[in-house]
């Protein structure tokens, strides 16, 4: 079975050269001032520029107001928003409808409550990614490196596509699709060297394990 890959989080053309050089499907830009992977909106535009058919190109927001969704899109072609916050169900809908873009929804997940709660996006989101929910006091809302108890998403079967999210790197990515049976899976701090800083080799190695994951379900 062909695993999806987005690597999140690109921020230089080294990290996007290595990306596409491996197959990765979706390419992930960061449009948050507070992540170190936060990129302005001229260099997104230079990197989405290197992007070729067969990738995506998403957009990463965390509650973002219309104009500053309008503002990325007046420079930068995404071909899908992330949203990352606390994006209500009509708010998801609601960015549909103004900017007629596909939309994946972060759900961050602890417990099953989180997954019972993600429900009310099916039928709005188009694809849904299963991160781990922040620590107490953490900085960011994804791109934590962290991972949740995979076994949550045991038994559960989704009207959306879905992607699996949080702590992947080179070494667990093929347990975690085994785990999951996820067809599509995304990854920051696992291709990095130093928060925000991606690692090219890391990229190419995360991007290699999931091309030789097979025998999944
Ligand atoms: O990556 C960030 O800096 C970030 C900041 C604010 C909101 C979301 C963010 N990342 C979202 C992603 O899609 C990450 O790839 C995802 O959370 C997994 O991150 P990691 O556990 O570091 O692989």
């Amino acid at each position: 079975m062909n695993i999806r890959a987005k690597i999140c989080g690109i921020g230089t053309p080294e990290a996007m050269q290595a990306a596409l050089d491996g197959g990765a499907r979706y390419v992930g830009l960061v449009f948050f001032p507070r992540s170190p992977r936060n990129v302005s909106i001229a260099t997104a535009a230079e990197l989405s520029r290197m992007v070729r058919t067969g990738t995506r190109v998403v957009g990463l927001f965390v509650d973002p107001a219309d104009d500053m969704l309008a503002d990325v899109l007046a420079q930068v072609p995404l071909d899908l928003i992330q949203l990352h916050g606390s994006e209500t169900p009509e708010r998801v809908a609601a960015i549909k409808a103004r900017f007629a873009l596909p939309v994946l929804k972060a759900v961050k997940v602890a417990e099953p409550a989180d997954l019972d709660a993600a429900r009310a996006f099916e039928g709005v989101a188009d694809m849904l990614l299963f991160d781990a929910k922040p620590p107490r006091g953490a900085l960011l809302p994804g791109g934590n490196g962290i991972r949740f108890d995979w076994s949550l998403l045991t038994g559960r079967r989704w009207d959306c596509p879905w992607m699996l999210s949080g702590g992947l790197d080179p070494d667990n990515v093929a347990d975690a699709v085994r785990a999951t049976g996820a067809t599509a899976v995304d990854v920051s701090s696992g291709v990095e060297d130093a928060p925000g800083r991606k690692s090219p080799a890391r990229i190419r190695a995360f991007l290699t394990a999931v091309a030789g994951i097979r025998g999944t379900a």
